[in-house]
């Protein structure tokens, strides 16, 4: 007997998750599946709640919210253990990267219809540092970016923090000396950013890692080297199309294994959208098996 649990962040999207509590029920009351609802009440409750779940015997967990409320529920379920589990998003936060790359329609009440039918594959998971990465996993000049947007968003809600941080960044982040080593090569580069994934996109759009697959059992790593300002602001754009690969300064790699260690100024850790820690980092792909629901 299928047995699905809904976990709703009442806040992702401004309320929009919540606001698909009714026509969710609407729908699968009409299937005759179990399931249930759990609603979230603090920052950072999603983990224990997706934790309690599988313990209540839950083998179908879905996250109603954005990119932020699935990566805890993904941490949670590798805590519990995430043989037999399938893990669903129905997408309504601001970003929503991980998303795009498992459905091509993004309507959560379209995603919802494959959630009734049931079908899932197994997906890769990293491994950063400990914490389970479901999308991708960044160092460089998106650590700025994501603690400012914090701080701009108590005074100015919406996109518009995000954007002005990330204009802030583009315009003062300097390179970092790192050394990096991919799969027992090492290399030593002055880098603006460097990301290891799975999937293909973050920071709500941007087409980081273009040729990442999430079940290819490989990571895909971008290294963004240093670049003038001026450079900097002209390649930016690009990258939503995944065309930042044609640049020079970008290098573009496949393994199983990285290692970034700081030669000067230690890195922010961003993994799925939370800074965790700073460098020195290890990235690897998880032993978990994790299913996803497809279409
Ligand atoms: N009841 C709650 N009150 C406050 N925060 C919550 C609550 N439930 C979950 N959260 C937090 O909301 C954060 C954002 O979640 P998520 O990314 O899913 O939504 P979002 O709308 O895309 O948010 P953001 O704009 O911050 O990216 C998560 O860090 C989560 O811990």
């Amino acid at each position: 007997m299928r047995k699905l649990m809904f976990i709703v962040n009442p806040v992702a999207g401004k309320g929009a998750a919540k606001a698909l509590i009714e026509p969710i029920h609407d729908r699968l009351k009409k299937t005759g599946l179990e399931y249930d609802f759990a609603i979230s009440t603090f920052k950072g409750q999603i983990e224990s709640m997706a934790f309690n779940a599988i313990k209540n015997g839950y083998k179908e967990l879905i996250a109603v919210g954005g990119d932020g409320s699935l990566t805890e529920m993904i941490q949670g379920i590798s805590k519990a253990g995430s043989a037999n589990i399938i893990a669903g998003i129905l997408p309504c936060g601001t970003g929503n990267d991980f998303s795009k790359v498992l459905y091509s329609n993004q309507d959560p009440l379209s995603i919802l219809e494959e959630i009734i039918k049931g079908e899932s594959k197994r997906v890769d998971l990293l491994n950063c540092n400990g914490i389970k990465c479901v999308n991708v996993c960044a160092m460089g000049i998106d650590g700025p970016i994501v603690l400012d947007t914090e701080k701009i968003k108590r005074i100015i809600p919406g996109p518009a923090a995000y954007l002005i941080s990330t204009i802030k960044a583009l315009m003062t982040y300097k390179a970092r000396s790192v050394e990096i080593t991919i799969d027992q090569q090492t290399i030593k580069r002055e880098t603006l950013l460097i990301t290891a994934a799975n999937g293909r996109y973050f920071g709500g759009g941007m087409k980081i890692t273009p040729l990442a697959e999430i079940d290819d059992g490989l990571i895909d790593v971008c290294i963004v080297n240093k670049v003038t300002k001026i450079k900097l602001l002209s390649v930016f754009p690009s990258i939503f199309k995944g065309e930042h690969l044609k640049v020079k300064e970008v290098e573009y790699y496949k393994c199983s294994e990285v290692i970034v260690k700081s030669l000067d100024h230690s890195l922010l850790l961003n993994v799925d959208g939370n800074i965790t820690g700073t460098t020195p980092v290890h990235v690897t792909l998880s032993e978990d098996e994790i299913y996803f629901y497809c279409n």
